[in-house]
């Protein structure tokens, strides 16, 4: 009966935060399991891994090797994951809307309409979990509800997840890290499964380009303007003879 249903206690704060710290957990776990048994076929001299999951969802792997040890990377794609966008125009904003514990945060984010995103803005809620060890590192996710963030008007809500990211130190070289990311996230609205299965991949490819160009920037890196501004701002500046340290 409706009425005793109202009746239910809600939740504490505290069965609430184990309730998410239990969704990131689980959701890593689902994750990894998923990362068996995937299908590779080129696409455009791109070798792309994938499999069929119940029903004709696709979830997608990348993995690459990158110039980055586990710790940067573990800070740039988790500890500074509401700078995302500073890096990567594929992002509009990462907002950590809580810090359920050192290791686990509730997230919105909302992806860029780009031109190059064939799918369109879309907007996702989040429970992201981390858990870090010595020579690597996991970032588990999955998508949750919210009351006091339903989907909004003109957003279309999609579900990141059950998703995650594996960072593991190279045994040759600890500088560098094998990335391995499980996409697998539906993207809802009307769209053709063909478009969709495209597209995926291809948001990979690029957030791995921008992550790329991030790191290659290194410390240097300024969040507010890239490099090539500042170089165009040095230009201007030093036309007007400001000192050069001021650029
Ligand atoms: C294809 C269209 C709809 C979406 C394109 C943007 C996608 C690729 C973006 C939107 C939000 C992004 C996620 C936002 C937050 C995190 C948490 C971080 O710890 C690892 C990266 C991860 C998991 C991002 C991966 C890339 C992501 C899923």
């Amino acid at each position: 009966e409706p009425k005793q249903r109202d009746m239910k206690p809600s939740p504490t704060k505290d069965q609430l935060f184990s309730s998410y710290v239990q969704q990131g957990q689980d959701a890593m776990q689902k994750a990894l399991d998923m990362l068996t048994d995937l299908v590779v076929a080129l696409s455009n001299g791109v070798e792309i891994c994938s499999k069929v999951m119940a029903g004709t969802r696709k979830v997608f792997r990348l993995q690459v090797v990158l110039d980055a040890d586990v710790d940067e990377l573990y800070d740039i794609l988790f500890v500074r994951v509401e700078e995302m966008h500073q890096w990567n125009p594929s992002i509009q904003q990462v907002k950590i809307l809580q810090r359920v514990g050192p290791e686990t945060i509730i997230t919105h984010e909302v992806s860029a309409g780009t031109a190059g995103n064939l799918i369109g803005q879309r907007d996702f809620l989040s429970v992201r979990h981390s858990c870090r060890q010595r020579s690597c590192a996991y970032l588990g996710g999955a998508a949750i509800q919210l009351e006091s963030l339903p989907p909004q008007t003109g957003f279309v809500r999609a579900e990141d997840g059950p998703t995650c990211i594996i960072i593991e130190a190279l045994d040759e070289d600890s500088s560098r890290s094998r990335f391995t990311w499980l996409l697998n996230m539906d993207v809802k609205g009307w769209l053709p499964t063909s478009l969709v299965n495209q597209a995926l991949p291809r948001a990979q490819l690029d957030f791995t380009r921008h992550l790329r160009r991030r790191l290659a920037a290194g410390g240097t890196y300024c969040s507010l303007f890239p490099n090539d501004v500042i170089m165009s701002m040095c230009v201007v500046m030093s036309a007007y003879q400001l000192p050069l340290y001021m650029c």
